[in-house]
């Protein structure tokens, strides 16, 4: 650090596990459970100025925040380096494995990125905050004032088995989905549509996406089926859905297997499941095996390294969007932040938003706010959100009274479905 830069260290680090209502919404590997886990973490420095961030909140998580939390204390807010040695340092040996929020999906990401993550949107709040600036503008600068999100449609039960039909209802087939399609669109007036696929038969989804087609001839189209599907299946839903799909995600599994596909469809194929992080991308290049990387500043190692991985995608000359699990209004703020100052993300990125209930958050309501599909970027500095004590301690209550630990979507399916196969390429 230069000796003239004012230290700024972190004197507190808090992180807090806490649970919201989720939807019964389906997926390849399960379904989701009556509640969504994620961790709260709130770091502070000498002068008493304070940062947020969120991340998952499965217990091995939970418990390599905790440990990373300890070694934090008295890195200085401005020196993300440090920050990133001191995870590192934290780090034990099975930490590559499990609890990393995905509910059973493939998910090799880097621990160190995905510890690194919520203290590093935490420290570019407080930056932000003690320089008056939003975080876009620590990130080079906003070259868009609003971000554009999609309508992310799934599969659903009408809700969750033993309590009453949500608002939502029951979507299982096309119509069904049409129906939740129009319902998102006229609350949040989203201009792209994303599917969450490898729930039903290949050739049910098909029906569905052409479905969602002549009900919204202008919207793009997004399939994502988790790596449902084998090289063969992805290779005739991509030929039969030429035309449709603005992009076909994560159809099969592993670089290898995307790189057979990508030679095949005409569509762009895009990933959040074969490249995770930095290690994937050469060789994903090499086989020009994707063309779309969707980032996700939770699994990315934060908002920097989630830029940088831009750079490396514009380079190559793949394009950009953005991946997203159930979350909330922290997560939302650094999506936004990130996104507005990103000038090659170009798709709507993808949200969960809409499912959980507008109440269940740990942030002051008001300051994001969708309209037209958009968020508007806060422009007060740092992510410009204010946590919510009371807020944050009701979710709090709910995670220790909730009875989850760790998200596990196969376990709740074969409550109702004991032979349920979650198994990628199963069809
Ligand atoms: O929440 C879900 O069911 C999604 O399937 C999620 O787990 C995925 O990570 C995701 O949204 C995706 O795009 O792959
Ligand atoms: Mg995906």
């Amino acid at each position: 650090m230069p000796a003239d830069h004012a230290a700024h260290p972190i004197t507190g680090v808090r992180v807090t596990p806490v649970a919201f209502r989720d939807k019964p919404l389906l997926n390849t590997v399960g379904a989701h459970e009556p509640f969504a886990l994620r961790s709260i973490v709130e770091v502070v420095t000498a002068d008493g100025t304070a940062g947020l961030g969120e991340s998952y909140g499965d217990l091995p998580h939970l418990r390599r925040l905790e440990r990373a939390a300890e070694l934090l204390v008295g890195v200085d807010i401005f020196d993300l380096n440090a920050m990133m040695r001191a995870v590192v340092a934290s780090l034990t040996a099975d930490d590559g494995v499990g609890g990393h929020g995905m509910g059973g999906m493939v998910m090799n990401s880097s621990a160190a990125d995905r510890v690194l993550s919520p203290f590093e949107v935490a420290a570019l709040d407080v930056q932000g905050k003690l320089i008056g600036v939003p975080v876009s503008e620590l990130l080079g600068g906003a070259v868009r004032d609003r971000v554009d999100y999609s309508a992310y449609l799934f599969y659903k039960w009408a809700g969750h088995p033993g309590e009453a039909e949500d608002e939502w209802g029951a979507a299982l087939d096309p119509a069904g989905l049409v129906t939740q399609a129009r319902r998102i669109i006229d609350d949040y007036g989203f201009s792209a549509i994303k599917l969450k696929g490898g729930v039903r038969p290949p050739e049910e989804e098909i029906e569905a996406i052409r479905a969602l087609r002549a009900a919204f001839p202008d919207h793009p189209l997004r399939l994502d089926p988790n790596t449902a599907w084998t090289v063969p299946t992805s290779i005739k839903v991509g030929t039969e859905l030429a035309d449709i799909l603005e992009y076909l995600e994560d159809p099969t599994k592993g670089i290898d297997h995307m790189a057979a596909v990508a030679r095949e469809v005409p569509m762009p194929l895009a990933t959040n499941m074969a490249v995770v992080s930095f290690e994937h991308l050469p060789p994903a290049v090499a086989q020009d095996a994707v063309q779309v990387v969707l980032s996700d500043h939770h699994f990315w190692g934060g908002l920097r390294r989630s830029q940088t991985l831009g750079t490396i995608c514009a380079t190559w000359g793949m394009g950009l969007s953005m991946h997203s699990n159930s979350h909330l209004g922290i997560s939302l703020a650094a999506m936004t932040h990130l996104a507005a100052a990103t000038p090659t993300l170009d798709y709507a990125c993808d949200t969960h938003w809409p499912w959980k209930d507008p109440e269940d958050d740990v942030v002051v309501p008001g300051s994001l706010v969708f309209s037209d599909g958009a968020v508007t970027v806060p422009t007060a500095p740092g992510l410009g959100i204010e946590l919510d004590p009371d807020r944050l301690a009701r979710l709090h209550e709910q995670y220790l009274h909730c009875g989850l630990r760790e998200r596990d979507d196969t376990g709740y399916m074969r409550r109702f479905e004991p032979d349920f196969d979650p198994s990628a390429e199963r069809w």
